[in-house]
Order: structure tokens, then sequence, then C-alpha cells
């Protein structure tokens, strides 16, 4: 073994792979000895385990491919941009949903070193993707957009670093615009984390500027992993994904000992013994190799019946106990959703696609719920609404599965009176995460909103705006602080069902985008709540129902009345929209009736462009959700939120 720990100096990034079968086509296919595994173990001591955290759009994507290019892995402007944002939702939307890794190998003063990188999501609904990565890394790359500075999500992941006691390498990107000020930014990263300016890079990750320093600055900052090689094998799953042919295949972390290609492993908790069948790195495709040592970061596949669920620990079948390792952190979902078939018969492709898309996207939780409307379905958990749009569309794009999403709503508390007498409320306290299940106000003493706490870099212009906008959404402010002489940081504590929806596009809207925004979970507290249901001529939509704060109940209700009736298309029957609060109506809206007539601009012509036409409409009208003989169409549950 010393032998091969003497020769081998490599570099590893990490990418979250569940498409890697793609992209091991397009890069595999360049590689001559694709087929014969790496025989040489490790030095751990030439291991360097890092992540790149910035804020959305600061050009962690960018930077990676740039990475990727100095280290050989594709070649320069050859590849498409962005090479680590592998998923199709990734390349339409232009963000990173999944954290990715790849090892990459990098000489050194005459030293062959290991790097995994770990691209990371920069919006906020991904967060658990970026705590994920972090879990296996000694050291953060910390990216600043030198024309936009400090923004609310480089806070949050700059604490995260530090909570996880990384080593942090900050650094300012995109010096290459005009608007950059580096010395400004430096400014604020000295007065919000205390960092020395003298130690902040500068880069432009698109043209390449100063990025070989910065990799080398990776290998001189940034400690080796410090691991046990003499202890059993203990690994801890920071992804998994499902491979059609070789079943679940995990990346793993691995905290002690070693793994070799055929060693008897089992799942710590459980006692059935795995083999491991497949191991390699991820450079980004795969690689396989024989063996793998402490401080590595490796793809495992343990056969179609030896997967485990991400955070989980898988160890030699001989070790006595397992425990060390950092695990997944508890997630903690912001809204639910539920989820159903189109129809029923397609219930089982249905269930099919979502356990695998749960399997990798290992942040929503999943629940069986049925409706006597939408029949069997389930109730699904998210980080935020853009998490559900990208799962939504996942689905859909990787699985061929498409659903009726009902209204998100976020999960709200109850206590209950005299809880035994409910049956099916065992405990007192009540955690509601489907506003149907709210049991009449008779038997609820006390309801609970979650709340968050905001964080909002703004220019001191758009202040006035910014705090009118927070105190509208219930908002209670916090100590204030001035990132420097133009920007401010605030921070208030928001109910999250105000924040949820549309808080981040109407603060943008009124800072001219210069304004940015994150949270982070407060608990639940007290707040008087109410439920409110929307009726279609006297039917109960139950997709529709909602749970809202009492003082915003008639508002609301005339907001979703109003709404309700510039999305329903009309019908053949006139349509009576009534929202509703404990059987009182508050607001009612009535779409007169008319049948639309899409051939009605054609005069003479073609019969076919009228068969067309009739063909398109009829097509529209199976994606409607139809309840009472009423066609609703299935955006309408999440649009119509939207204020
Ligand atoms: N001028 C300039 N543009 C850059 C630079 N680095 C990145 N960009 C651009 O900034 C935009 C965002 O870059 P990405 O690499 O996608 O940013 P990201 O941080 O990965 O984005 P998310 O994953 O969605 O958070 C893209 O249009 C890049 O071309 C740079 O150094 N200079």
């Amino acid at each position: 073994m010393s032998r091969f720990l003497k020769k081998v100096n490599c570099v590893q990034i990490l990418l979250f792979p569940h498409s890697k079968s793609r992209l091991y086509r397009s890069v595999t296919s360049k590689r001559t000895n694709s087929t014969a595994a790496e025989t040489k173990e490790v030095d751990v001591r030439l291991i360097r385990n890092f992540s790149i955290v910035a804020h959305v759009d600061h050009g962690k994507s960018t930077l990676a491919d740039r990475l990727l290019e100095i280290t050989g892995v594709i070649k320069p402007g050859a590849e498409r941009a962005q090479v680590l944002d592998q998923l199709q939702v990734e390349r339409e939307r232009g963000i990173t949903v999944k954290a990715v890794t790849a090892s990459l190998n990098y000489v050194y003063n005459n030293e062959k070193y290991l790097l995994n990188l770990i691209d990371t999501p920069g919006h906020v609904d991904f967060s658990n993707e970026v705590v994920r990565s972090v879990s296996a890394c000694q050291g953060v790359i910390l990216l600043v957009d030198a024309n936009e500075g400090v923004q609310a999500q480089t806070v949050a992941v700059h604490s995260l670093a530090k909570r996880n006691n990384l080593v942090i390498i900050p650094v300012l990107n995109k010096v290459d615009l005009p608007r950059a000020n580096p010395e400004n930014c430096k400014g604020q990263m000295k007065s919000l984390f205390n960092i020395d300016p003298e130690t902040v890079l500068s880069i432009s990750a698109k043209k390449g500027w100063g990025v070989k320093e910065l990799l080398e600055a990776v290998i001189t900052r940034i400690p080796a992993p410090t691991v046990d090689l003499k202890s059993p094998f203990m690994a801890h799953i920071i992804d998994t994904w499902h491979d059609r042919y070789r079943g679940v295949l995990c990346l793993a972390y691995i905290h002690s000992g070693r793994v070799e290609v055929g060693s008897a492993v089992r799942w710590s908790g459980e006692s059935k013994q795995h083999v491991v069948k497949h191991l390699a790195l991820l450079r980004p495709s795969e690689e396989p190799v024989d063996s793998a040592v402490a401080g590595q970061v490796v793809m495992v596949g343990c056969g179609p019946k030896g997967g485990g669920a991400v955070g989980s620990q898988l160890v030699s079948s001989d070790h006595p106990a397992a425990t060390a390792g950092a695990g997944a952190p508890a997630v903690k979902h912001m809204v639910y959703a539920g989820v159903f078939p189109a129809d029923q018969s397609q219930h089982p492709m249905l269930s099919d696609a979502i356990k695998k898309l749960g399997l990798n996207d290992s942040a929503v939780s999943i629940h069986p719920d049925s409706s006597p409307a939408l029949g069997q379905g389930w109730r699904v958990g998210f980080l935020g609404l853009l998490h559900l749009d990208v799962f939504s569309q996942r689905l859909f794009q990787e699985y061929k599965a498409e659903a009726i999403l009902t209204a998100p709503s976020v999960p709200y508390k109850i206590r209950v009176k005299g809880a035994k007498i409910i049956k099916q409320y065992k405990g007192e306290e009540v955690i509601i995460t489907n506003p149907l299940q709210l049991p009449h106000p008779h038997h609820i003493e006390e309801y609970y909103e979650p709340f968050v706490i905001g964080t909002i870099i703004t220019p001191v212009e758009y202040l006035g705006s910014v705090n009118t906008l927070c105190i509208d959404r219930r908002g209670a402010p916090l100590p204030s602080s001035a990132v420097d002489d133009r920007t401010t940081l605030l921070q208030y504590i928001l109910p999250l069902s105000e924040v949820l929806v549309d808080f981040h596009d109407t603060l943008k809207s009124i800072t001219s985008g210069f304004a940015s925004f994150d949270y982070q979970d407060y608990g639940f507290h007290p707040s008087p709540l109410v439920r409110m249901d929307i009726l279609l001529n006297g039917v109960l939509v139950e997709e529709l129902t909602s749970i809202v704060h009492a003082s915003r109940a008639e508002p609301t209700a005339r907001r979703l009345t109003d709404k309700l009736k510039e999305m329903i298309p009309r019908q053949m029957v006139q349509v009576a929209i009534q929202a509703m609060v404990g059987g009182k109506v508050l607001s009612r809206e009535t779409l007169k009736a008319y049948r639309k007539d899409v051939t009605a601009k054609l005069y003479g012509g073609d019969v076919t462009r009228r068969k067309k036409l009739l063909k398109q409409q009829s097509e529209g009208k199976k994606k409607m959700r139809s309840v009472a003989n009423i066609k609703i169409p299935r955006n309408t549950f999440i649009d119509v939120l939207k204020r």
C-alpha cells in the first residue's frame, strides 16, 4: 500500500451525479483507458476536499468549468459551459439544483494532488445540498461577485462554513467587469466576516484570470483530511441515485479504513451483509478503482438490493459500532403540496418515478395521501417553491411522469383541546401539512404558524420601501447593521407563509434588482389562523383550501376569487366562485357562461387548419382538472397564490 501512497497526487472535485450516465458518455468517450480499474491508492496527505459556495449567480459553475480545464478534464473552450450543471432543468433555468462532485488531479511542487471539488447550488431552496456537501470538506472557496458585493446568501454560506470549522478561501469573482469594485467588496468582507483583505484572491472565472493561483491556494491553505486509516472501514453517504442496470449507487465520504471491490459491508444499524460491487472516482465521469482509503470521496455500488439513504453510514461487516461521521442534517420542510396522477391508471408509473426521484433528491419527504376528488397520491414536503417547481419539472423531464400538484401550503401546528376525544390525533400538538386535515375550530386550543429570520442586504436608498414591504408582510424588525456606507443588512422575523410565494420577486422589483434575501427557520409561534375554502358552484375545490392569518382573511378571499375569475377559462355554464371561512362567504365572483370558439378568427381557408385548432383546444382541455364539470387549468393551483 505504501508504494501507492507515495505515488499518486490528485485533486477531487465533487459533483452529485444523478445524470452521470449522460456525462459519462460525453466525457469518457475521450478517455483511452476508461474501463481499466485504477489500481493505485491515494496518499491522504495529497487529498484536498473542498466546495465552492456563494450567492446565486456569483459564478460557482463557471469557476468549476475553469478548474476542470486546468486539471485537463475538459479542453479549454471545447465543451459547453457549466459542465457540472447536467440536469435538463439546470440547463434550462441556468441554475444549479444538485451539488456535483469531481475528482481532479493537479501537480504542484512535483506532487500529484487529488482534489475533490463540489459545485453547490446558490438558491436558498437547495441549501441542504450545500450543507451536505460541506460535510465532506475541509475547506470552501467563498466566492463573491466583485460587481454585486456580499449578498444575503453569502452571509448564510459563510456562517455555515464557520459552523463546520472549515478553512475559508475568500475570492472575488468577475473582476473583469468594468463596474467591479474589489476594494469595496474587501471592505464588506472585513466588516461582516472579519476577513483580512490581504487574504482575498481576485479572479475572473469567465476569463480564467487568477484561477491557477486559486487552485494552488486550495492546496496550500486547505488541510488534508484528518483520517484514521487503521480503524475498520466507515463512510457516510452524501448522495444517492438510481442506475437502471446497477441499482442504487452512492457517493460516500470515507472517514476511516479502506474499502475494496469485493469487501463485505453493511449499513450501520442493519445486520444484513452486502458486497461492494462497484467502486469509482468521479472525474466527473466514472473512473473505476479497486480500492479507496479514508479521506476520499468515492462512488460505491452494492448491487440492486444494496442501497442506503443519504446520511446513513456504510461500514465494514466486522465494524463494532458506527457512530462517527457527519451524516445528513435533518431537513426542515418549508412547504407541502399534494402530488396526484392525472388519472388513477397512471398511479403505478408516477409512484415509481417519485420513488426514484426521491432517492436522488433526498430533501423531499414523501407520504401517501388520498383525496376523494383526486384519488390516491402523495403529500410531498419541499424546501421552497422553486424546489417544488424543479421537482415536478424533473418528474416530467427525467421520468415522463405528469402530475397534478395541489396548492402548496406551509406546515402549521395546532394544540388540540381534549386530544383523546379526537381519535386521529394521538398527541396534543399536531403538525398540519394539509389544510384539509385542520379539525373544526371547536377542537383547537391554539394555532401556531412557522416563522423565519429573513436577512436582506439592500442599498440604503431602498431602505424605506424594503421596510414597508417587510411590515406589510407582518414582519417584526431585528437590529440592522451597515455593510458599507451605501449598503445595509436588515433582519426581520417574518411568517414563512408571507415570504414563500413572491416576497423575493417583490423585493427585487422594488429595489431594481439590487437587494438580496435569505432566510433561516425560526420555529413555530402562536398566531390566529383560519381555514379558507374555495367553492365553484357550491362544490369544494380541495386543492385550493388554505390556512390564512385571521387578519388577512378578507383581502385574501377577495384576491383569490378575483384571481380565479381571471385564470379559469369561461365555461358553457355560469360559474360562482366563493371564498368561505367557517361557513361564511367572504368574497364571491361570477364567471359568465361562454364557449370559446377557437375557430372564430378563421375565414374560409383550408379545413385542416380548422381541425388543427380544434385538436389543440381538445389537447389543452386534457390538461385541465374538472371540478363540478368546471375545467380548471392545472397550473391554477400554484399560480393563484401569487400576488
Ligand atoms: N463577466 C463575468 N461573468 C461571469 C464570471 N463568472 C461567471 N460569470 C457569469 O455569471 C453568470 C452566472 O454564472 P454561474 O457560474 O452559472 O453562477 P452560479 O453561481 O453557478 O449560479 P447558481 O448555481 O445558479 O447559483 C453566468 O452568466 C456566467 O457567464 C466572470 O468572471 N466574469
